[in-house]
């Protein structure tokens, strides 16, 4: 689905992510894992071309932009936009209806249902800034579910909400997975990580470690990636060959 071909990616021609080969296979539920400035989110933002490559390149094979959804961390949504919940979830249609169309009942109905699959059925006129948390989430990933994306990109979706939180949401997207959704999620929780993907990925601004979660986050990995980011935090300027 997705190669990352020799890539080096950063700000400013200072890498955040150093000549990385690997894939994203089609089916894949895989967890990208590694300490604080690691690249992870610089990797996702290159993936939706937010973040262009300093040296190598994304392949995109069989899926196109538009077939991939992108949750930012929740601290990159502004909750104090004037919009109720049933608005709010029913923006994820932009790439079908466009600025102007109106949402058809069909399109009503799938708000309804996927507010119903996160546990905020009810909350529909609520406002966001009426909301904790943790519904807030739940409603980041309703807005998602609409959309029916083949790939979903998800920075942090688990991060200051709850156990109970974090179950359902889990459930959400393992049933996005197997509706046929290839899943890529920012996860800091090993734990979770374990429990609930089969596939890790762990980036340290170089790739240290990559395919079944329990032999990814061995010891030994863990420790590898976490000495790569103490060395790493004042980065050189990356060589770059120029023909
Ligand atoms: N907009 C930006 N401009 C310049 N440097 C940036 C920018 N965004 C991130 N960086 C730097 O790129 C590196 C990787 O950051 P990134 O956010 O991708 O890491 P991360 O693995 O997602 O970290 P965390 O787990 O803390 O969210 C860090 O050194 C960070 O300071």
């Amino acid at each position: 689905m997705l190669r990352f071909e020799n890539l080096t990616i950063g700000y400013d021609r200072h890498p955040a992510v150093h000549h990385l080969n690997a894939h994203i296979a089609k089916g894949d539920f895989l967890a990208l894992v590694g300490p604080n400035g690691a690249g992870k989110s610089t990797l996702l933002k290159t993936i939706l071309g937010h973040v262009l490559p300093i040296e190598g390149h994304v392949e995109f094979n069989g899926i196109v932009k538009s077939d991939i959804s992108y949750l930012p961390q929740s601290s990159a949504v502004d909750r104090r936009f004037p919009m109720t919940v049933g608005q709010f979830t029913g923006t994820g249609l932009w790439y079908e209806n466009g600025p102007f169309k109106r949402i058809t009942a069909d399109q009503r109905e799938r708000i309804q249902l996927a507010l119903a699959k996160v546990g905020l059925k009810g909350f529909e006129k609520r406002t966001l800034n009426a909301l904790s948390g943790g519904q807030f989430q739940r409603l980041l990933f309703a807005r998602k579910l609409i959309q029916n994306a083949q790939l979903l990109l998800l920075d942090e979706p688990f991060s200051a909400v709850d156990e109970a939180t974090i179950e359902d949401l889990m459930q959400v997207l393992i049933e996005q997975h197997q509706a046929g959704a290839t899943i890529v999620a920012v996860v800091h929780n090993s734990d979770l990580v374990r429990r609930y993907f089969p596939q890790t990925m762990l980036l340290s601004r170089e790739l240290i470690a990559h395919g079944p979660s329990n032999e990814v986050l061995s010891a030994d990995n863990i420790n590898k990636a976490n000495s790569v980011a103490l060395g790493a935090i004042h980065a050189e300027v990356c060589e770059v060959k120029h023909d």
